[in-house]
């Protein structure tokens, strides 16, 4: 699995322009605050169109401006991981677990709910309230509903972005996990490069 991107995007006063071609499990995009690392994601996941280029995960072509295909985000198949998680206030943890899992197709699934629980060690947060979960919580149930999702790939946005130092050493762990068990290609956006530089050799930036 890889990612081949070729992004050429105006945003507000920034232009961004982005390129990789990568078949490691876990590549790494570093930039400053404001540098559009955010809106890569969100042109990776078919939520903002890039003006022109190309999006590859795979081998499969989900945007390519020169042809026309634009992939639906539904049909991307991306796991994203929002900096603010956005977990669904009005639902139990359960409930929005469950709420991942009904997005993917059943024979998109390819971890259950229970493999999930276990993975993340969340069992005990199942009946909780998001706005009673701290940082590191929240986290680690905004990823399991996004690998509920059946998802492909999994795009990441700071995920340590307001956890202490051994929450977020928690977080690192589990994404180096997901690295090495679950096959699953990860794009991971952060603004610090020696968060990275422990998760993977293949750390791109944007200026
Ligand atoms: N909807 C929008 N309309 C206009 N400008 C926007 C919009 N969304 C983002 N921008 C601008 O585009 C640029 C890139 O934003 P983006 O959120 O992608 O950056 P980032 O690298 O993820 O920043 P951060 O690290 O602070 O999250 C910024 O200058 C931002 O102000």
């Amino acid at each position: 699995m890889s990612f081949e991107l070729n992004l050429r995007h105006r945003i507000g006063g920034t232009q961004i322009t982005f390129d990789a071609q990568t078949a490691v499990p876990l590549m790494a995009l570093v930039g400053p605050s404001g540098a559009g690392k955010t809106t890569v994601l969100n042109m990776i996941a078919g939520l903002v169109r890039p003006d022109h280029g190309r999006i590859a995960v795979g081998g499969r072509v989900l945007f390519d401006s020169a042809t026309g295909v634009n992939c639906p985000p539904d049909a991307r198949r991306a796991g994203y991981v929002f900096q603010d998680n956005r977990l669904f206030p009005h639902l139990r943890v359960g409930a929005n677990l469950r709420y991942g899992e009904k997005l993917a197709p059943p024979d998109a699934r390819w971890i259950t709910q229970r493999e999930v629980i276990a993975f993340l060690g969340i069992a005990h947060l199942l009946d909780r309230w998001p706005a009673n979960l701290s940082g590191g919580e929240a986290r680690r149930v905004a990823i399991g509903r996004a690998l509920l999702a059946g998802p492909r790939f999994l795009l990441m946005d700071e995920p340590l972005t307001s956890l202490d130092p051994a929450r977020a050493e928690e977080i690192l762990r589990v994404v180096e996990r997901i690295r090495d068990e679950l096959e699953l290609p990860v794009l991971y956006v952060s603004h610090a490069s020696a968060e990275v530089a422990r998760l993977t050799a293949c750390i791109l930036s944007l200026p």
